[in-house]
This record gives C-alpha cells, sequence and structure tokens, in this order.
C-alpha cells in the first residue's frame, strides 16, 4: 500500500488553478490514488458563459478522468466548486464558504497564476503576488491545516545560470510593489515596468519570483514548500500518454510547425529543451504534500521539478524528432509541409522569416483575395512571429537547477511510494515521450481523427509537388530574366550548352 495514497485519505483538499493544465491533472490522480479522500475544495469562476459547476461537469467528462472515474465512482460528489475570483481583493469568496473552507481544509495546492509572459504588470501582481498572501493569510486561520504547497516556476530566477533550491531576494520588496499597484496608474506602470522587471524576461517570471517572497515571508509559522517545474510539457505515461489541453510551452509551436506556418525558429539547437512531463510535475507535488505535512521540516523547502541536471535533450533533438513524427503522424490541413529549421544567427532568421514566412503569407493572401475571400494569411503570421519573439529567450539559453531536495525526497519514499508517485525523469525515453506528445496534440488538442491519416499523408504529397512545381518555376523566370539582361550570363550558358549549329 502505498504511504502518501493513505496519506491523503479522509482528508480535505483545496485547490486553487484547478480548471488549468496542472490542477486538472493533479486533481485527477488524486482521485484515482487516494479515492477515500473526503473533498476537494477548488476555487473556480465563472468563464465563457459557463457556470461552475458546468466547468466541473465538462472536466469530469474529459477523458482525462476515465479512469479516475472507474476508481472513484463518486467523484462528481467529492469535489466541491467554490466560488472565487483570485483577481478580487477579497477573492470574492462567500462567509459561508469561507468558513467551511478555514474549518475543514488539511491540504492547500496553490496551482493558480497568470502564466502570459505579456500580461500586464498590475494583473501579474494582482494575480501571482497579492492573491498568494491572501491565501497564506486564509491558510494561517485554518485549524487543521497540515501542509500549504505553492506552485512557483523553476524560471523564477532565469536571469541566473546556476539556480539553487533556494529562495533569491527582489531588489524591491513585493509588499512595496503591492501597495504601489493599488495607486499607480497603468501609464505609469507601463513607464515603469522595464525598470521593475530588470533583467527577468517579462512580467511573469518577475512576478513568480515576487511570489516566492511572499510565501517566504508571510508564511512564516506555516508548513509550506514551493514545487518549481521547468516547462511543463504533456503526460508521460499517466492516466494515459500524451494528453495535454492547452497551447503553453512548446505545444503551440508544435502546431504551427505541423500545420507547415512555422518553418524557421531562432533557437540554440544545443541548448537544453527543460519540459517535464505534468504527471511527472504532479507526482512530486503529492509527494512534497506528504512529506511536507508529515516530517514538517523546519524551513520553507524549495523543490526543483526540471529533467536538465539528470536526462537532458535539446532543442535541436526535440525539433528534429518533432518533424519526424510528422512523417508518421501528419495534422490534418497543413498550409505547407512541416519542416523547419532551428537558426541561432539573427540574419538568417530574418532571412527565413522574409522567405519563408512573409512571402508565403502574402502570396496566399494575394490568392484569397483574387478568389474573393477574406485574406488572413498575414495577420496569422504576425501573431505567430509575436509569440516567437516571446519565447525566444527561453530557446537559447540553458540553465542549472541543482535538485538537492528533489532527490533527497525521492529517497525517503518507500519503493511502492516510487512506483506510485514516480518522479525519476531520468527513466523517461524522450524518443517515446515526443511522440507521444505529437500524437497527443492531435487527439487532445487538434480533436483530429486518427483515421484521417493516409488523407494527410495525401495532402502533404500535394503540398510536396506544388513545392517542386513552384520552384521549378521561379527557376525558370529567374534564368529567362538572366539570359535576357545578361551577356555574361548568355556566354556562360552557351559555353556550357553551345548551339548544335556551331
Ligand atoms: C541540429 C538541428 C536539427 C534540426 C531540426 C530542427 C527542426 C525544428 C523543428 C521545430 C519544431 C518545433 C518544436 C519545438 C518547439 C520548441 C519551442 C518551445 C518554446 C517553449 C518555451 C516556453 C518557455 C516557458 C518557460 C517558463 C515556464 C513557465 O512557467 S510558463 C508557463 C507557460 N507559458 C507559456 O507558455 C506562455 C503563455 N502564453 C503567452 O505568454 C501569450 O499567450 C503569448 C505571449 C505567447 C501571446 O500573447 P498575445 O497577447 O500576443 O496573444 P494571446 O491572445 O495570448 O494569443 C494569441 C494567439 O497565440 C496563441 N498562443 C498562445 N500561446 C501560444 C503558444 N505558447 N504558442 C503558440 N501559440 C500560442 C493563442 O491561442 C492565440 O491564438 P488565437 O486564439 O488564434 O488568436
Ligand atoms: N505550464 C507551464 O509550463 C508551467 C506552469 N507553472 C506553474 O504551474 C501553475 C499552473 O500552471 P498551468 O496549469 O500551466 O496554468 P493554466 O493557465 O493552465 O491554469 C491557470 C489556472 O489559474 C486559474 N486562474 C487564473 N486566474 C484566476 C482568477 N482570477 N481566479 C481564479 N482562478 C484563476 C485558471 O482558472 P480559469 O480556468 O478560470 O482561467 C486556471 O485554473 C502556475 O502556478 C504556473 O506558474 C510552472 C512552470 C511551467
Amino acid at each position: 500500500m502505498s504511504t502518501i495514497a493513505a496519506f491523503y485519505g479522509g482528508k480535505s483538499i483545496l485547490i486553487t488553478g484547478a480548471t488549468g493544465f496542472l490542477g486538472k491533472v493533479l486533481m485527477e490522480k488524486l482521485f484515482r490514488t487516494s479515492p477515500d479522500l473526503k473533498v476537494i475544495y477548488i476555487l473556480v469562476r465563472p468563464k465563457a458563459g459557463q457556470t461552475l459547476q458546468q466547468r466541473v461537469v465538462q472536466i469530469l467528462n474529459s477523458k482525462l478522468f476515465e479512469k479516475a472515474k472507474e476508481v472513484c465512482p463518486n467523484v462528481h460528489e467529492k469535489i466541491r466548486a467554490v466560488y472565487a475570483d483570485l483577481n478580487q481583493n477579497d477573492l470574492a469568496i462567500s462567509k459561508g464558504d469561507m468558513q467551511e473552507l478555514l474549518s475543514c481544509t488539511n491540504i492547500v495546492f496553490h496551482c493558480a497564476a497568470t502564466v502570459r509572459f505579456n500580461d500586464h504588470l498590475r494583473h501579474a501582481v494582482q494575480l501571482n503576488v497579492t492573491a498568494t498572501q491572501k491565501l497564506l493569510l486564509m491558510a494561517s486561520q485554518m485549524p487543521k491545516l497540515e501542509a500549504f504547497i505553492h506552485i512557483s516556476t523553476a524560471f523564477s530566477n532565469c536571469n541566473l545560470k546556476h539556480i539553487d533550491e533556494v529562495i533569491y531576494p527582489c531588489p524591491v520588496e513585493p509588499k512595496k510593489i503591492i501597495d504601489s499597484m493599488e495607486w499607480l496608474d497603468d501609464a505609469i506602470i507601463d513607464e515603469i515596468t522595464p525598470k521593475l522587471i530588470g533583467d527577468q524576461p517579462n512580467t511573469y517570471t518577475y512576478t513568480k519570483a515576487l511570489g516566492e517572497m511572499v510565501v517566504q515571508q508571510e508564511g512564516g509559522n506555516l508548513n509550506v514548500a514551493i514545487v518549481r517545474p521547468s516547462i511543463v510539457g504533456a503526460t508521460w505515461q499517466e492516466p494515459f500518454p500524451g494528453w495535454v489541453d492547452n497551447l503553453n510551452g512548446p505545444s503551440g509551436l508544435i502546431i504551427a510547425t505541423g500545420k507547415g506556418f512555422l518553418r524557421a525558429l531562432r533557437a540554440t539547437p544545443m541548448a537544453v529543451a527543460d519540459v517535464i512531463p505534468v504527471d511527472i510535475v504532479v507526482n512530486l507535488t503529492l509527494a512534497v504534500g506528504w512529506y511536507t505535512a508529515v516530517q514538517r521540516p523546519k524551513s520553507t523547502l524549495i523543490y526543483h521539478c526540471t529533467s536538465g541536471n539528470l536526462n537532458p535533450c535539446y532543442w535541436g533533438k526535440m525539433g528534429f524528432q518533432v518533424l519526424a513524427t510528422f512523417e508518421k503522424i501528419p495534422f490534418e490541413r497543413a498550409f505547407r509541409r512541416p519542416n523547419a529549421d532551428l537558426t541561432s544567427n539573427t540574419f538568417t532568421t530574418q532571412y527565413w522569416n522574409a522567405v519563408s514566412h512573409w512571402a508565403p503569407a502574402i502570396i496566399y493572401d494575394f490568392y484569397l483575395r483574387l478568389t474573393g475571400r477574406k485574406p488572413r494569411m498575414t495577420k496569422l503570421m504576425n501573431r505567430l512571429l509575436r509569440t516567437v519573439s516571446m519565447l525566444e529567450y527561453f530557446i537559447n539559453r540553458s540553465w542549472e537547477w541543482s535538485t538537492c531536495n528533489t532527490e533527497m525526497l525521492m529517497s525517503k519514499l518507500s519503493p511502492e511510494d516510487q512506483r506510485v508517485f514516480n518522479f525519476d525523469v531520468r527513466q523517461l525515453n524522450w524518443l517515446e515521450y515526443i511522440e507521444n506528445y505529437v500524437l497527443g496534440i492531435k487527439k487532445y488538442l487538434l480533436k483530429e481523427d486518427m483515421a484521417g491519416i493516409p488523407e494527410a499523408k495525401q495532402h502533404l504529397k500535394r503540398l510536396r509537388n506544388i513545392h517542386y512545381l513552384f520552384n521549378t518555376a521561379l527557376f525558370l523566370i529567374a534564368w529567362r530574366l538572366l539570359m535576357a539582361r545578361s551577356q555574361m550570363a548568355r556566354n556562360v550558358w552557351f559555353f556550357i550548352c553551345p548551339p548544335y549549329n556551331l
């Protein structure tokens, strides 16, 4: 019997961000391995016209929860969705709900965050810093609380090259930042943002670093731990390989490549692609919850959940394997054949942008206009290249994360727990993982049918023929123009192929 699974039995667990990528996999694993848990409270806001209940039903009806529902058939009764908006100062939780949460909660997993790199600083601070502070305040009033687990990111100190499992101080105190966001207007915030974030690449990593400081400063008397995952990718093994449901991390760019929009990327092939499967992050998080509650470490422990130091994969290898997978499992209705280059040179990137991105987009829009349709490709390309530019920082650098606490924790687990809550990234076979990842994107994100693969392959063949035809036509036109305008070209040509009558 797994000690960790048994630990969560009978517990009341509060999860923020449960409707997000990580939160859903966390809930699923809890229900599947500890079906006798008492209740999972999730803080949810209504979204896209759906009520809280509709959101919960949609999550539970997804393929992700099929196995969990077999093990725990009354999963609907064990989830309690609590209305909350972490953007509001009082978190918008009703008095009655607050009373219940305060009196019953045993464990808190705080996953909610804005993960957008370009979010306005005010919003990023509100969610990633102020909401964390408010939750810690709530946690301090929970008499039955055993552990508070905060999910941060391994990139919260990405301005450093070597990162230890410690909290690094930020130049300006989080409290001062929180206060200033309350009275500064948007224009001034925009102006001071670059100065405040300093050598951090964006407001996301900056506010996640501030969030960690808040945990350290205000989680004083609580049993707190921080988990820092790197780039969270599709599931490796559990509940099944390849599950993913959003465009974050590599997923969006894999789609853009598979659909033939993205043909070149400014990336360093030998930089470490520190992707970590979401099920590994969840297993570590649950193990951390157990250890923090049972062992009660004297200080706040930080756990790096990264792959690079134990089982590195590189962007070049990852890109190569992604392309190889498209040969076997192509995406439907591609714009061009998937074939991308990784280049680390800015000039080459600009050349490829002009030739492989803008030129085809302009030509295609011209064709759409000619056929009476609305042009859309240049707009799409514009958005794609803006997205790529935001991600470039992370695909042209490598970081070293020490993983002493994570390794220490692994050594404390029984063999059964090491199996059920496996977070040993050394066991991961990257080639297999990447193939399943691409397959998962096709099935669960793009919702494409596997039966359509032969037609998708036919479509790629047609695109290849169009490509050859286009290149041949281009060559002939260039040759004709050259022959018409340059005596030297004519001389060279007649030297190589003398006319018959000479
Ligand atoms: C030797 C050589 C070998 C040769 C082989 C070479 C072969 C090469 C082949 C290449 C194959 C490619 C495969 C590899 C890809 C690697 C790339 C991986 C990059 C990963 C970097 C991530 C680093 C993360 C580090 C930090 C970890 C965290 O904690 S962060 C959590 C994750 N957060 C994110 O991933 C970012 C979230 N998104 C954003 O910040 C924003 O959305 C944005 C800045 C990306 C865009 O914002 P904007 O305001 O402009 O628009 P928005 O409304 O948000 O979206 C616009 C449209 O873009 C779509 N979108 C959103 N996110 C992404 C995304 N990540 N990728 C692609 N597209 C995205 C979004 O849906 C919108 O679309 P529409 O709905 O159609 O409008
Ligand atoms: N994905 C990644 O690559 C990485 C993620 N992380 C960290 O992991 C955690 C989870 O990330 P991930 O699951 O990927 O992110 P998602 O964007 O998928 O999920 C974010 C969650 O936060 C919730 N949330 C956002 N704003 C509010 C709000 N105002 N009130 C209530 N809830 C809100 C979202 O709810 P809603 O559905 O209503 O929007 C959603 O449930 C984050 O802390 C992130 O920093 C760390 C490293 C990498």
